[in-house]
C-alpha cells in the first residue's frame, strides 16, 4: 500500500519497535497518525508533531486489556481523521509469570483491537477497506519452551491473523491482514529474561544460548515493518530476522475428507 496521504493507527507506538516504526511512517507523507499506547512520551510526541506539520499526529491513552479503551480510542480517531487505512497492533508483554496479563495484552487485546477497527474499515459496513498488521514473533511460529505462555499468545496472534486474511473475509471487507514475526530485536522486552521465563532458572537449550543469539537493530526491524506495509499481499506471514524479510509458506496440516473429495481448508 502506498502510504502517501493515508491515515495510520499504531498501537504500542511508544515502545521500542513502535517508536522507530512511527519515525519511519512519518517519512512516508502520511496524512494522519493516531498513536494508541498505555504510556506516552510527551517530548517525543511534541517533536513528532513539530517535525511533521502536514501530518495530524495525536495520542490516545489505551490499556489494550480494556475493551472500553479500545472502543473509545477508535471512535475518537474516526471522528478526528474520518477513516483509517492502516492499523498496526504492536503492543506486547513478555513475562511468563503474568499468565492472564500476557494473554490479555498479546492475544485478546489484538483480537479486540482488530475487530473494533474492522467495524470502521470494512467495506461492507461503509468503510474504505485497508490493512491490519499484527505483530507476532518468531515465538509465534513454533513452540518456545523457554517462554511457553508468551509463545502461546503469539501463536494465537499468528493463527488469528491468518484466519482473518481468508480470501472470503477479504472479498467481503476489503481489509487485508499481514502477520509480522520479528526475531530478536534490541529492545527492553528481552532484558532480565531469567525473571520472565515460564520456569525460573530452568535450564533449557534456548536459555543456554539466549544471550548469544544474534539480534537485529530496532531501526532495521522498523524499516522492514514499513516496507512490509507498503509491499506485502493479504495473508503474508513475514519473518523479520537479522535485517531480512522472509515470507513464510505455512502448509495446511489438515484438510477435511468429504465423501467425494478432500476439501482444502483455505477459507
Ligand atoms: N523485541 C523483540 O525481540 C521482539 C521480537 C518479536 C516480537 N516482538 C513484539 O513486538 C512488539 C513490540 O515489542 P518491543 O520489543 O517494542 O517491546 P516494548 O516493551 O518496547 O514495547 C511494548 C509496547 O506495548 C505497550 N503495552 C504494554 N502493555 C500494554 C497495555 N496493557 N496496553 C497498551 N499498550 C501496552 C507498551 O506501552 C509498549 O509501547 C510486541 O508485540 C512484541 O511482542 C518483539
Ligand atoms: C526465544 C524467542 C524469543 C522471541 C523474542 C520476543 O518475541
Amino acid at each position: 500500500m502506498d502510504l502517501g496521504g493515508k491515515n495510520v493507527v499504531y498501537l504500542g507506538g511508544f515502545g521500542g519497535i513502535g517508536k522507530k516504526c512511527v519515525q519511519e511512517l512519518l517519512k512516508k507523507q502520511i496524512k494522519g497518525l493516531a498513536i494508541f499506547d498505555l504510556i506516552v512520551d510527551d517530548d517525543l510526541l511534541a517533536e513528532w508533531k513539530k517535525l511533521n506539520p502536514d501530518t495530524e499526529v495525536f495520542y490516545q491513552k489505551v490499556d489494550i486489556t480494556q475493551k472500553s479503551d479500545i472502543d473509545a480510542a477508535y471512535k475518537a480517531t474516526a471522528e478526528k481523521l474520518g477513516h483509517f487505512d492502516v492499523v498496526v497492533n504492536g503492543s506486547g508483554l513478555l513475562d511468563d509469570r503474568l499468565i492472564e496479563l500476557t494473554i490479555q495484552i498479546n492475544l485478546v487485546g489484538v483480537i479486540n483491537s482488530t475487530l473494533t477497527a474492522l467495524e470502521y474499515m470494512d467495506k461492507s459496513k461503509g468503510g474504505k477497506g485497508g490493512l491490519i498488521v499484527n505483530i507476532s514473533s518468531v515465538a509465534g511460529l513454533q513452540p518456545t519452551p523457554l517462554m511457553a505462555i508468551y509463545s502461546t499468545s503469539k501463536t494465537g496472534v499468528t493463527t488469528f491473523t491468518r484466519a482473518m486474511a481468508s480470501p472470503i473475509h477479504y472479498a467481503h471487507s476489503g481489509v487485508g491482514f499481514i502477520t509480522i514475526c520479528p526475531g530478536y530485536t534490541n529492545t527492553g522486552i528481552l532484558k532480565d529474561i531469567d525473571k520472565k521465563t515460564t520456569f525460573p532458572f530452568y535450564e533449557t537449550r534456548m536459555r543456554t544460548v539466549f544471550s548469544k543469539v544474534k539480534g537485529q537493530t530496532v531501526e532495521v526491524c522498523a524499516q522492514n515493518i514499513v516496507h512490509a506495509i507498503e509491499t506485502a499481499k493479504n495473508g503474508a506471514v513475514l519473518m523479520l530476522e537479522l535485517g531480512e524479510i522472509h515470507e513464510l509458506d505455512i502448509p495446511n496440516l489438515w484438510n477435511p475428507q468429504l465423501d467425494d473429495c478432500v476439501f482444502v481448508c483455505l477459507s
